[in-house]
């Protein structure tokens, strides 16, 4: 499904402050498999993310999706595969328009639905009818704006959104670090429902140990802009989080306050 051939990523090449942020990455991910990612800050989990979804273009190597090679391809004319969901929650809805308006644009997002019949009685039905799945109460605020919605509840109007142009892809940065423990808990069910609902390929970003190994069919740990660790089975469930940050540790990345935190 997803396929990185050898990818490299620089910033800001030819200055003193240039950076290698992806160095020669090579990567397969199959159609259904949910994949993890943690590595210490700097690593490249985010540009890993930034040139799968077209963020950034590689200096060199191919990034294969669904079999065609997109690596030329912006990030508006990938939208058609791929759904992202960010750190930030309030990144992810348009705060000023109306719950159903929101909803309506995901649906017209990579182009398989227009906006009017989104609109329609039945469209709102439809839309009443995934709200209730979130069991936040959401399907009957379908006019109210966004910007009246907590944290947690955007966020998970953004993991419904991401779910309504049954993406092959979905690119999960980092989008329950924000969440309070228990949103946190919903928003994650919400993400593993939806990845077994939509059988695509997922990349969840986390800096929680825990979450990389309890979640998911794939641990990867990412360090100097490389996959250096590869999990899976029993290998992967069998890890415990100090196990990782050991991994870390002993890659020369001291592990942060936070991921030792993380838990
Ligand atoms: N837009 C940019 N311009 C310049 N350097 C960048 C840019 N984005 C990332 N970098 C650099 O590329 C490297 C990889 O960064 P990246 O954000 O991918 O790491 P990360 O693993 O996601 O880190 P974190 O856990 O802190 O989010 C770092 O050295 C970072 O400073």
């Amino acid at each position: 499904m997803l396929c990185l051939e050898n990818i490299r990523l620089v910033h800001n090449p030819g200055t003193p402050t240039e950076v290698t942020a992806l160095d020669g990455l090579d990567l397969h991910i199959p159609a259904g498999q949910f994949v993890t990612v943690v590595g210490s800050n700097g690593a490249g989990k985010s540009s890993l993310v930034n040139v799968v979804s077209g963020v950034h273009r590689p200096r060199s190597g191919r990034v294969i999706i669904d079999g065609r090679d997109v690596t030329r391809l912006p990030d508006h004319a990938r939208a058609a595969w791929i759904s992202r969901v960010f750190d930030n929650p309030l990144a992810g809805t348009a705060p000023e328009l109306s719950l159903a308006d929101n909803l309506a644009l995901a649906m017209a997002r990579g182009g398989r639905r227009r906006l009017r019949p989104a609109l329609t009685r039945q469209r709102r039905e439809l839309m009443r009818a995934q709200l209730a799945t979130l069991g936040l109460g959401l399907e009957n605020r379908l006019t109210d704006p966004v910007a009246l919605f907590s944290a947690g509840q955007r966020q998970s109007v953004t993991m419904l959104m991401a779910g309504l142009t049954q993406p092959k892809l979905l690119l999960l940065d980092e989008h329950l670090a924000a969440l309070d423990p228990r949103t946190r808990a919903r928003v994650l069910e919400l993400t593993v429902r939806m990845h077994d609902r939509l059988g695509c390929a997922s990349l969840m970003i986390t800096h929680s140990m825990r979450q990389a190994i309890d979640v998911g069919d794939r641990l990867l740990v990412m360090a100097r802009g490389r996959v250096v660790f590869d999990a899976a089975g029993p290998d992967k469930t069998n890890l415990t989080p100090s196990d990782l940050v050991d991994i870390i540790a002993g890659l020369g990345d001291a592990p942060t306050d936070r991921q030792l935190l993380a838990g």
